[in-house]
């Protein structure tokens, strides 16, 4: 089966070894580059995300804590703190050797030697437990990679029940945190995957975010029903567009949504829409709202419908949502609609009546609704509202199958993209997500990417979700993640196609 192009499999520990031992076969003359490239990415990705935390970490002094254990994770780690150590001129680093240096294997002896080498004893030293102070700047957990067997032992517990106590900025694990999810696991805020992200990370609560960090391991062709998405998706959009095309070339988007107490959702949906390279978009919404979105975003066509008493749409608008929409190439349904029993039906009908691929959210994620008609459908549910519409709570996410062709688009911190028993993970963005009108937006970027493509609508989902994952990535990176509003995300949209 062809996967996604910019996919990657996502490999469980036994086989992510098995691999590494066919592209290196033991050969430590090819695995020291490889080393060297994770633990660059390792330390540019921590720069990146302390910036998510402020402006200036790197040019302040600071205190770099590295755990280190026997193996390569260690030396990933080491090499990672001899970059920081560039990076940042003020800072300094302590290692904790948690089995002692005796035990390093030859690379992560390597990999220690080059720091020192780096940092001189100024700025370099190892430290034993009982010295590890009661702060850092950021701490680094190479304690264990994909080779820790479980249970975790002292003196692993030790190190990591005092590391629990530091305050930090950021906790930083590379690959994956180290115990896993035993009880005194590294708690991480990011966990950076080095070359191939390995499927235990996907279950790890403690694993915070997850920074796939591709060393080029894969061609699009390697196999895998797991697998992760990354900017690759992307680059088909990067591209001149045909010179002899009008608007008509690119689709024509219709979203119905929107309703008097939930104005707001269905003109971020539009919003995102009108940066997705669509054509054209049409929305049609309660007459008595048409107005000051027309005036808002005007590059869109506000058709004002009749609406029920509690502003909702009513069944008449049926009849100007079915004339019109028959020039659509896709269409969105569900952003703010609100639950009349009116609008309810009148969603049915157009489901079940419609001729063109479908993108469903929010309200319009109801049983009955999401099973009506044969149009191919993209579902966007968050996790309730997946439950709602499956009749199973423990249905397997690749058993879900529907009568219609389906996309099923299951929101969360990770959010993953399936279709045919095949998972995508979708690990761009992270907690600045977590506030109302994000779903909007995800929703209005991929129904804009299936009017423009209407018969890929697997690819309109991921490459929906990577932008959107990437564009909020962009927020965090320049804004935070706690003083910022979700309709930033839209400003950023551009920039993640300029910047790819
Ligand atoms: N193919 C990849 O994905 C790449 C992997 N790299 C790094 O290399 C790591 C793998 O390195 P290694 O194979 O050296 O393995 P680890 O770094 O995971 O080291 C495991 C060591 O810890 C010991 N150990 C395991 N469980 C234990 C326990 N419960 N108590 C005490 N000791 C325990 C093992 O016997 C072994 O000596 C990866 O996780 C990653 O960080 C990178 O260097 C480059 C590319």
């Amino acid at each position: 089966m062809p996967f996604l192009s910019g996919s990657h499999p996502i490999l469980d520990c036994v086989t992510a070894a098995a691999w590494e031992a066919r592209i290196f076969g033991g050969d430590e003359s090819k695995e020291w580059p490889a080393m060297q490239a994770a633990g660059a990415a390792v330390a540019d990705g921590i720069i990146h995300d302390l910036k998510t935390v402020s402006e200036t970490l790197t040019a302040k002094p600071g205190r770099l804590l590295v755990l280190v254990g026997k193996g390569h994770n260690g030396g990933d780690a080491l090499i990672a703190a001899t970059r920081l150590l560039a990076a940042a001129p003020a800072w300094t680093v302590e290692v904790g050797f948690v089995f002692g240096q005796n035990r390093l294997r030859p690379l992560t002896l390597a990999a220690w030697r080059q720091l020192q080498h780096a940092g001189g004893s100024a700025r370099v030293r190892a430290i034993r437990r009982r010295e590890m102070a009661a702060s850092y700047t950021v701490v680094i957990d190479g304690v264990f990679g994909f080779q820790f067997r479980p249970p975790l032992r002292e003196p692993a517990t030790g190190w990591l029940q005092q590391a629990a106590d530091v305050k930090t900025s950021l906790r930083a694990a590379v690959d994956l945190p180290s115990g896993w999810a035993e009880a005194v696991a590294f708690q991480a805020d990011v966990t950076y995957a080095t070359g191939i992200l390995k499927s235990p990370l996907l279950d790890l609560p403690n694993a915070g975010r997850i920074r796939y960090l591709d060393l080029g391991f894969f061609g699009d062709d390697a196999v895998g029903n797991l697998r992760v998405l990354t900017a690759a998706g992307l680059a088909p959009l990067q591209q001149l567009r045909s010179f002899h095309s009008d608007k008509r070339s690119h689709g024509h988007l219709a979203i119905v949504g929107g309703s008097r107490d939930f104005p707001g959702a269905v003109g971020l949906s539009v919003a995102a829409a009108l940066h997705s390279g669509v054509g054209n978009v049409t929305a049609f919404v309660p007459e008595s709202i048409s107005a000051a979105f027309a005036a808002r975003w005007p590059e869109a066509m506000w058709v004002g419908c009749p609406e029920t008493e509690d502003g909702g749409l009513s069944l008449d608008a049926g009849q100007r949502i079915r004339t019109k929409w028959a020039r659509a190439s896709a269409a969105l349904v569900g952003p703010g609609l609100g639950r009349d029993p009116e609008t309810m039906a009148l969603v049915k009908d157009l489901i079940g009546e419609a001729k063109i691929p479908l993108v469903l959210d929010a309200d319009a994620l109801q049983p009955e609704g999401v099973m009506a008609g044969n149009a191919p459908r993209i579902l966007t549910p968050h996790q309730g509202e997946f439950d709602r519409i499956t009749t199973s709570k423990n249905v397997a996410l690749d058993a879900l199958a529907w009568p219609q062709p389906t996309v099923t688009v299951l929101k969360g911190p990770i959010t993953r993209v399936i279709q045919d028993g095949v998972i995508y993970h979708g690990v761009a963005g992270g907690p600045v997500l977590a506030r109302g009108g994000s779903g909007d937006m995800l929703a209005g970027l991929i129904a804009g990417r299936l009017a423009a493509e209407p018969g890929t609508p697997l690819v309109a989902a991921a490459q929906g979700v990577v932008w959107h994952g990437l564009a909020s990535q962009r927020v965090a990176d320049s804004r935070g993640e706690v003083a910022v509003r979700s309709s930033w995300l839209i400003d950023e949209i551009n920039g993640v196609l300029r910047a790819l």
